[in-house]
């Protein structure tokens, strides 16, 4: 599994935190990465001791772990909505005078355009995170799949927004990542993002982009986890 650092023990602090909010019947939202990782394994747990939910992945990988910890799952189109969705962050703006307060980089792993989905859909977001994941404001690179054919007319039209965009590259395969959906992922330099809501809008206008990792608006709340505890931002 992809990891950005951080420590393991907050990291578990935190997904362990967020899976105590799941009630009995919940439609849950199961996010993708080593932090939400936590979560899913907590929910598996409590559906050990008689929590009856059912369960969203929101990648292959999240699939996977539900199914080997016993959440039983169910899709977007087979249900009526989505009452909590549990997600990691790439980078969390934390800055409560600014207003990116809240707004994240998500997609890391590659899977942001199935979180941004099941994400935007839920009732409730809350973001898992360690203390690494929080800036004052967005500085890394920006992930945006795009179809295939799309990706150097797309990283063009990237470089006309002030943006350096590099084709991720696969670490065990010759080439590139390639999406659970069958995508390319550029990942874009901007340097520091004064306007991610405005940058999100013009991202999201470009034709062959898929979707993009910056989530503006759309989180809840965030739970740190640190040494001895949790930190809930609410926003
Ligand atoms: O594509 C991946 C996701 O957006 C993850 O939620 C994000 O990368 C955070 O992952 P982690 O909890 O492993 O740092």
């Amino acid at each position: 599994m992809k990891t950005d650092g951080g420590s393991d023990a907050a990291k578990r602090r935190a997904g362990e935190r967020a899976a105590e909010e799941i009630e009995n019947g919940f439609v849950v939202g199961l996010g993708t990465g080593s932090t939400t990782a936590h979560a899913i394994r907590a929910i598996g747990r409590a559906i050990d001791d008689g929590l009856d939910i059912r369960g969203i992945p929101t990648s292959f990988q999240a699939r996977q772990l539900a199914l080997a910890v016993g959440i039983p799952l169910t899709s977007l189109d087979t249900v009526d909505g989505i009452d909590l969705a549990i997600d990691g962050a790439d980078r969390v703006v934390d800055a409560p005078d600014a207003t990116a307060h809240g707004a994240l980089i998500k997609g890391g792993g590659a899977a942001h355009a199935r979180e941004k989905l099941v994400d935007t859909a839920a009732d409730r977001f809350v973001v898992v995170a360690d203390p690494s994941k929080l800036t004052d404001r967005l500085e890394r690179s920006v992930p945006v799949e795009v179809l295939p054919d799309a990706h150097t007319v797309v990283a063009d039209r990237l470089a006309e927004l002030g943006g350096e965009a590099t084709l991720r590259a696969a670490e065990q395969k010759d080439g590139p990542v390639v999406t659970d959906n069958g995508n390319l992922v550029l990942d874009c330099e901007f340097g520091p993002i004064d306007d991610p809501d405005g940058l999100a809008t013009r991202l999201s206008g470009l034709p062959g982009v898929v979707e993009h990792g910056l989530f503006v608006g759309v989180a809840d709340a965030t739970y740190v986890g640190t040494d001895d505890g949790v930190d809930v931002r609410r926003y």
